[in-house]
């Protein structure tokens, strides 16, 4: 999908499309069309972004929060989006042993109730051995740091959705 594509799409088609981009936060896809147009993938991409920085802390906190735990309640029901869900996969962490499981399970609920929102990474990037070890390393962070780093991970994980959609390779970003 080119550019003049993305820029001619009307208000319903451009969210139909990017409102996934930020795992369930279409109003940030609704809030971005308003930007139009979008010189390339980049300029798209820090539109989201820029969206994301200009919340408040309840608000980041909330887009953290639409987030399903990796190797979750979620993943064993079926109900993950399927980009939430192609992720999670690639990285292993749908066929995870019990013991796996449960040990990431403990971890997120760990890092759940010391952070208050979920543990989030951008899965394609890792595997199933260091999911667990992120998790542990990034547990013992200050709240603050922690919260950056985890918006960090959404838009690393939007970045790549914004890739795929567009076919372009996501290491030229
Ligand atoms: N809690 C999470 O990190 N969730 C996810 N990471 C991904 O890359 N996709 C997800 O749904």
């Amino acid at each position: 999908m080119d550019m003049e594509k993305v820029n001619s799409m009307d208000f319903g088609e451009f969210v139909d499309v990017f409102g996934n981009v930020i795992e369930r936060c279409p109003l940030i896809a609704a809030a971005v069309w308003s930007q139009r147009p979008f010189s390339d993938l980049e300029d798209l991409e820090k539109h989201f972004s820029a969206f994301i920085d200009a919340l408040p802390p309840s608000g980041q906190e909330g887009i953290l929060r639409c987030h399903p735990d990796l190797a979750g309640r979620e993943l064993q029901r079926g109900t993950l989006t399927a980009e939430s869900q192609r992720e999670q996969s690639r990285a292993g962490l749908t066929s995870l042993g019990v013991e796996e499981r449960l040990r990431l399970a403990e971890l997120n609920a760990r890092y759940r109730a010391r952070f208050g929102f979920p543990f989030v990474l951008a899965a394609r990037l890792s595997d199933r051995e260091a999911v667990p070890r992120e998790l542990e390393r990034r547990l013992h962070r200050p709240p603050a740091q922690e919260l950056r780093a985890a918006l960090g991970e959404v838009k690393k994980i939007g970045r790549l959705r914004l890739a795929d959609l567009l076919g372009t390779d996501p290491s030229r970003l």
